[in-house]
């Protein structure tokens, strides 16, 4: 979830002279060498802009004029803003750091700032200012995997992997971790494609694993989709790195073996009734529609719903 601005700077529905016992204007006149820091000074030059929720974010990477500002002249301006922040009703702030700046993290940290989430060249703080325990959503809890069943419903046959680097060669599908803004099909079908060369197209979703404290998570929750996927090509070309074997197997042989994980076993057993009776069974198929707010779209994924339910106007 990503905190939203409301539009306009703060500084514009600030009262501005005296307020924080400093000129108008003075920001203007004290860009550019030889500036004097003091605590105000500072403290208007962090004043950020508020979000919707009654909060303010302050993007330091935006703030040019704070390069050459020492950790010490930070804290005491950085407490002087919070004094103006709470004086004005703020409950939150958001204190966006880029790596290059992490001498004001420490500072942050002392005024009672907490780590919200770091990505690559940047990390976020926040200091929650609102009544009783922080209302603030947390960062991301989950990481997700996916793999994918690839089934040849012409020979009845799955395509499976061992993994290399694991300490007991089982059999698997082919599957790895979802990159940022991928769909799910998406990654089943690279991750298939990457670890053992066959092409294929998403079918539907089969399965959803949750689990908590994931040794491979960093501490996250894990959660694993395995997505139904039909092959176009069938040639065997395996990832050597991460892979040790990969094979075309019979289903009915992957159900009977158990050198599998249990996931895999269970997700066996639903395709072959899906092959069986209908995969309409056993199918959550994808579909993609309008957001209502953002004018985006997403993907929703269910089992079929018949036309006459994807019309109906009311309960008869
Ligand atoms: N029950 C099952 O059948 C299994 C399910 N999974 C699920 O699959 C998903 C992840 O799939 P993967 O194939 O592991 O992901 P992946 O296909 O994206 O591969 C991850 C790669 O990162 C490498 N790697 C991981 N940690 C590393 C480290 N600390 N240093 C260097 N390299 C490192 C691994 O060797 C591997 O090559 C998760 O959601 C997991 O829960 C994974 C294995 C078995
Ligand atoms: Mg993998």
């Amino acid at each position: 979830m990503r905190a939203s601005r409301s539009g306009g700077a703060w500084r514009a529905v600030l009262p501005r002279a005296g307020h924080c016992g400093f000129p108008a204007g003075r920001r203007g006149a004290s860009r550019g060498p030889g500036r004097r820091w003091d605590a105000p000074a500072v403290a208007d030059e962090l004043r950020g802009e508020p979000d919707r929720f009654g909060g303010v974010s302050v993007q330091l990477a935006r703030l040019g004029a704070l390069d050459r500002l020492d950790a010490a002249s930070f804290r005491t301006g950085l407490q002087a803003a919070i004094q103006q922040w709470r004086s004005e009703g703020r409950i939150a702030v958001w204190l966006h750091i880029p790596i290059l700046q992490s001498r004001f993290i420490a500072p942050a940290a002392s005024l009672g700032f907490c780590f919200h989430h770091a990505e690559s060249n940047s990390s976020t703080l926040t200091l929650w200012l609102g009544e009783g325990p922080s209302r603030l959503p947390g960062y991301a809890t989950h990481q997700l995997g996916v793999a994918g069943a690839v089934f040849d419903e012409n020979t009845r046959k799955i395509l499976v992997v061992q993994d290399r680097n694991k300490l007991k060669n089982m059999w698997k599908f082919p599957g790895g971790l979802s990159e940022p803004g991928e769909d799910i099909g998406d990654t089943a079908v690279r991750e298939v494609f990457e670890e053992t060369g066959i092409k294929s197209e998403f079918k539907s979703l089969l399965s959803i694993r949750q689990q908590h404290a994931n040794p491979g998570a960093f501490g996250k929750s894990d959660m694993y989709i395995i997505c139904r996927l039909k092959p176009y090509s069938f040639t065997i070309n395996f990832c050597q790195h991460e892979c040790l074997r990969c094979e075309w197997m019979d289903l009915s042989d992957l159900i009977k073996t158990e050198n599998t994980t249990p996931i895999t076993s269970r997700v066996a057993r639903l395709l072959l009734y899906g092959y069986r009776e209908g995969f309409d069974k056993i199918d959550f198929t994808m579909e993609e529609l309008p957001a209502v707010y953002t004018g985006l779209f997403y993907k929703l994924y269910h089992k079929e719903l018949p036309d006459n339910y994807r019309t109906m106007t009311g309960m008869d």
